[in-house]
């Protein structure tokens, strides 16, 4: 599968490189932080090539997840696979940029903060209604 491929022989593409592949002899474009060559989908592509023709060589992850495709459509993105973009050009917060450590972290700091909040007021709670 294409993300399991070792870190090494992953191609990094620019977005600027990307987007000079814009043409339907020749058309790439990004969906999730993914770099794909759909020009042998031209044609067979069931929603027509007019939408692909209108992404080429740009970001199509919101145009393609608004469709709704369904789980054979994203498992064909792996036909077309030829690499990442680099990490230079990711958005921030995207689902495939970060480590998991710092994607953990934005999502876990809020509840773990609450807890601790919620501990504190425990603790202070118990220790009043002791003294009275
Ligand atoms: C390589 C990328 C893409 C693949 C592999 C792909 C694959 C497919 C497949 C298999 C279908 C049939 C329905 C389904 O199984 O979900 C479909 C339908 C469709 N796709 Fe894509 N698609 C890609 C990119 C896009 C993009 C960038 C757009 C932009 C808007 C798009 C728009 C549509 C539309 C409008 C339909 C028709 C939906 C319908 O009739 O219900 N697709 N696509």
């Amino acid at each position: 599968m294409a993300g399991e491929k070792p870190e090494a022989e992953i191609a990094y593409y620019r977005l600027q490189e990307v987007a000079k592949h814009n043409s339907e002899k020749d058309m790439w474009m990004v969906i999730h932080e993914r770099v794909y060559d759909v020009t042998p989908f031209l044609g067979e592509h069931p929603g027509g090539d007019e939408v692909l023709v209108e992404q080429a060589g740009g970001d199509a992850t919101e145009s393609f997840e608004d469709v709704a495709h369904s789980m054979d459509a994203k498992d064909m993105l792996k036909q077309y696979y030829i690499g990442e973009v680099h990490p230079s050009d990711r958005k921030e917060g995207s689902q495939n940029s970060g480590s998991f450590f710092k994607r953990c972290c934005s999502t876990c700091i809020i509840p773990i903060m609450g807890a601790v909040l919620l501990a504190v007021m425990y603790r202070f709670y118990m220790a009043e209604s002791r003294l009275s």
